[in-house]
């Protein structure tokens, strides 16, 4: 029996809807993921965006159902994986998953690799958990894929350990390991923060060869500038849910939710973690950005995170915030702060002076205002 190409094509590889995983900490509860829905397409790259305790690792941790539980606990959602539901999955096809089908990558790359054994020998080894070859054919495969990622004189380095090599390259190893299994999504977390500007740079250019290649990538880094060489679409998350998705040239170019052009506003390419330590508490009802937001109005308060809405009537961008329900006047939606731009990000090319004015029509360059509500 033949697949019908067309079928296979129209469903998204990766779907995720309203995803909770809370954890229990001193403190309380912790709710990490709060209602996080995004699909990842075949092929496409997803970039996870917001501050540091938005909850970007805990969703990748929860699709595959790594993350520590406890005290972690996915309590509700769904994550659908080609037709398969992975919160319901049971451990031996959860682990068959991430051998074989999704990988994952961390920040740190030594974290992932074994202190005692070759890279050879964890390659073999993940080769292995999907099926081995004979004993030289296996440690071809390992020479392959430590060229494929980049590792120079790999049919030596393959006997190395993972204390020999730098951060980047050891980051490749963790990529190649990966790989190895030749997975058709990889969910990589910050892959790049730990290494130097020029090896970011290369990592880049390897994963963007990856994803040529078919593969689907879900992408957490708080570098725009990545995001901009390799994102197809955008999910900013703030306080455990999604603020805004779309598009990465509409998001770029019209930045909608309140958090996202705050967000945009204050990158200027460093890593500001932990810097707004002492920030209020985030709210666990309505917006989750209220607090903090200039254009704050009661309907922003109670409930659950306010539901998602088009931008500009276009579906694929979506924002949750109230000022963009149907019902509203579009005249007063953010009106001001959607002149903004969101810094100059570096890397994209298609924003320039003569960029189109993304205000809504009528709006004549009112004062700081920002839109009423009475
Ligand atoms: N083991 C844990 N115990 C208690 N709270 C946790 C634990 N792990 C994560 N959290 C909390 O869950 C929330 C989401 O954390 P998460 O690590 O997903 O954020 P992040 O967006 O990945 O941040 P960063 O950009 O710093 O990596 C944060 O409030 C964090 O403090
Ligand atoms: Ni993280």
């Amino acid at each position: 029996m033949t697949l019908d190409q067309s079928e296979v094509g129209s469903e998204p590889l990766l779907s995720v809807e309203n995803l909770r995983t809370y954890i229990d900490a001193d403190g309380g509860r912790v709710h990490a993921v709060d209602g996080v829905s995004f699909t990842v397409d075949r092929g496409e790259t997803v970039c996870l965006v917001g501050e540091s305790g938005s909850g970007k690792s805990v969703t990748c941790e929860s699709l595959t159902g790594i993350v520590p539980q406890p005290p972690a606990e996915i309590v509700g959602g769904t994550v659908s994986f080609d037709g398969l539901s992975l919160l319901d999955a049971d451990d031996s096809t959860l682990r068959s998953v991430r051998g074989n089908r999704i990988a994952h990558v961390f920040q740190n790359p030594q974290q992932a690799l074994d202190p005692v054994y070759t890279v050879g020998d964890q390659l073999a080894e993940a080769m292995t958990i999907h099926g081995a070859g004979d004993v030289t054919a296996t440690r071809e495969r390992a020479v392959e894929l430590l060229r494929r990622v980049g590792i120079p004189r790999a049919s030596e380095r393959v006997d190395d350990y993972p204390h020999e090599f730098s951060g980047g390259m050891a980051q490749r190893v963790a990529i190649g390991i990966g790989l190895a299994a030749d997975p058709e999504l990889l969910i990589a977390d910050e892959p790049t923060t730990a290494v130097d500007v020029t090896v970011q740079a290369r990592l880049i250019e390897l994963l963007r060869e990856l994803t040529g290649g078919g593969m689907s990538l879900l992408l957490v880094t708080h570098d725009l500038r990545v995001v901009a060489a390799l994102a197809d679409r955008v999910v900013v998350m703030f306080g455990g849910t999604v603020m805004e998705q779309g598009p990465v040239e509409t998001v770029f170019a019209r930045p909608s939710h309140p958090y996202t052009q705050a967000l945009f506003e204050s990158y200027d390419g460093l890593d500001r973690r932990g810097e707004r330590s002492a920030r209020d508490e985030i709210p666990t009802d309505g917006c989750r950005f209220r607090r903090e937001c200039p254009h704050a109005v009661d309907a922003c308060g109670g409930g659950t995170q306010p539901p998602t809405y088009p931008t500009d009537g276009n579906s694929a961008h979506e924002v949750s915030c109230v000022h963009y329900a149907p019902e509203r006047d579009p005249d007063q939606i953010l009106a001001d702060a959607r002149g903004a731009s969101p810094g100059g990000i570096p890397g994209r090319t298609d924003r320039s002076e003569d960029a189109p004015d993304t205000r809504p029509r009528g709006e004549s360059g009112t004062a700081n205002g920002g839109p009423t509500d009475e």
